[in-house]
């Protein structure tokens, strides 16, 4: 195993967060290669330090070069860091599968779940992968991508099974302005992250509506319970999900007009249908192909997840937006506890 401090590190996707993050990683004093599906996304970032049609305005650093061929990004990389859409990871994984050195970490940055197997995406990595899962890494928190690249400052939370590959990534993952934080629960971490999109786009929902801060903050708690009793069943631990990675993420994310899964519950709210608002989003709003898996876990385990039923009604036009709301699905004669 290479020595911590001289691992040579890529990132696995040139969008809003994959850029974002491997700036993050060259801003705390490491050079990073990025793969970037497109050559002239490679080029710009390479002969003009940009990115512009996914960081506008962003200076990129100059330790951050970019590749649009896979093999040269993951030949001898020690420390791979993947942002591709979630129902785009398996595919590149087995594309990487045979280039990665045999003791190489993986670390996901995504946050959303395989639609067709309900798997997480270190559970996927894992399966394609081969690597052990003390080898494997995500990490969460507040992150919306723009404001981190306009080096506004925030935190981050990476974990793995092992505590050991989990402090060597937050080494990496670090910087004047990104403060990371480890742990061991990576079911926590990585479920928070996924969660609070559908939440997020609920919000969204209620604000395209036209609904004031009472329903979006009655949606915003009841949100984080239904969550984290999702997550808890699952097999997270409370602390995370009252941690960066759950409650952090979900505030961020429920209340940013940059988030994409607020945006693409927002156009909802006003009307448009799924279809449409999948078109009119230009990046990726992982929370719309995250809430079907979701639910199936949930009723597989008992578990009600009135919210989230509501979110999947409105996507599929049962439900109107505006009758989304936190009481609907829960509402009965007998009160009840929070
Ligand atoms: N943008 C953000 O603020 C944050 C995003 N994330 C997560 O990071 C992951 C990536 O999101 P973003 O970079 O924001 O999305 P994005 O939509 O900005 O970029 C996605 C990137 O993946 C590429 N891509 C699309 N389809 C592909 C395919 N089939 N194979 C390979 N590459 C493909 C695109 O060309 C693009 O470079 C998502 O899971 C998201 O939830 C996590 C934290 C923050
Ligand atoms: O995960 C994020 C912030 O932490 C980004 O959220 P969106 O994918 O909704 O933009």
């Amino acid at each position: 195993m290479t020595e911590p401090g001289t691992e040579r590190i890529a990132v696995i996707g040139g969008g809003n967060w994959g850029t974002t993050f491997a700036k993050v990683v060259v801003d705390g004093g490491r050079p990073v290669t990025l793969w970037a599906r497109r050559f002239e996304q490679a080029v710009e970032i390479n002969d003009a330090h940009r990115n512009t049609q996914y960081l506008p305005g962003i200076d990129l650093p100059l330790g951050l070069t970019a590749n649009h061929e896979l093999e040269p990004v993951v030949t001898g990389a020690d420390v791979l860091f993947l942002s591709v859409p979630a129902q785009a990871a398996r595919e590149r994984l087995e594309e990487m599968r045979s280039m990665l050195k045999e003791d190489a970490i993986l670390v996901s940055l995504m946050k959303g779940v395989e639609r067709s197997t309900g798997l997480r995406m270190s559970e996927v990595i894992a399966e394609v992968s081969g690597i052990p899962m003390e080898r494997i890494a995500v990490a969460s928190g507040p992150n919306i991508a723009m404001e981190i690249a306009r080096e506004e400052p925030t935190a981050i939370v990476v974990a793995s099974e092992s505590r050991e590959t989990a402090d060597r990534v937050a080494r990496i993952a670090r910087n004047s302005y990104l403060r990371s934080f480890v742990n061991t629960d990576v079911v926590g971490t990585e479920y928070g992250g996924v969660l609070k999109n559908l939440i997020a786009i609920a919000v969204g929902i209620v604000d395209g509506v036209g609904y004031g801060e009472n329903t979006k903050a009655a949606v915003m708690t009841r949100g984080l319970a239904e969550i984290t009793q999702f997550a808890l069943t699952m097999g997270a631990q409370a602390s995370t999900m009252m941690g960066l990675a759950g409650l952090g993420d979900l505030i961020a994310t429920c209340e940013s007009p940059l988030s994409r899964n607020f945006t693409a519950g927002r156009l909802l709210g006003q009307g448009y249908v799924f279809e449409d608002v999948v078109q009119q989003m230009e990046q990726t709003a992982e929370g719309l192909r995250s809430v079907r898996p979701v639910l199936d876990h949930a009723e597989a385990q008992g578990i009600d997840m009135p919210i989230a039923r509501q979110i999947d009604a409105v996507l599929h036009g049962r439900m109107k937006p505006a009758d989304l709301a936190p009481h609907l699905a829960t509402d009965d004669d007998t009160p009840r506890g929070e």
